[in-house]
């Protein structure tokens, strides 16, 4: 979670309205895939850590996916990564904080689990709020 918050905060200042959110996919205790949130209309970080991968040529099947925010589960600016999620066939989803967006607030989340996936939440969410603090800060008190 600590790699996904450094890559995170790499995307600072290039995200628009959205979080600057960093993802990292492990597989049998290796790092096959990275990213951070590219701007709007253009691949969210889980997207960017699947492509990632991909380029690379590796396997995500059974991993586990680390993000700073609870993956999206709407079509918005771009496809929802819930379902990438589960697409891909990653096992365990650790994430540090909820979107408090209302279209998704915990039912990315949901989807992921009802999907069969382990999901276990507010990993290092702390240093996850304190390096969202300008996004969160302009969403709204109290959300995440
Ligand atoms: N940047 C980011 C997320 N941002 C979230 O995605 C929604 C906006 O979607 P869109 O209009 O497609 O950009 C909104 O809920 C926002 O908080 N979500 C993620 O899973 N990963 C990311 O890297």
């Amino acid at each position: 979670m600590r790699l996904a918050i450094e890559l995170g905060e790499q995307a600072k200042g290039h995200t628009g309205d959205n979080p600057y959110v960093g993802c990292v996919i492990v597989v049998d205790g290796r790092v096959v895939g990275s990213g951070y949130t590219q701007p709007p209309y253009q691949p969210h970080a889980e997207a960017s850590a699947f492509l990632d991968a991909e380029q690379r040529g590796h396997e995500v099947r059974g991993g586990t996916l680390y993000s700073t925010v609870e993956p999206c589960c709407f079509f918005g600016r771009t496809p929802p990564c819930a379902q990438a999620i589960i697409d891909r066939g990653i096992a365990r989803v650790v994430i540090g904080i909820r979107d408090p967006h209302p279209r998704v607030n915990g039912q990315g989340v949901a989807q992921l689990r009802a999907a069969g996936i382990e999901v276990t939440e507010s990993v290092c969410h702390e240093e996850v709020r304190s390096y969202l603090a300008g996004w969160l800060s302009r969403v709204g008190p109290g959300h995440g």
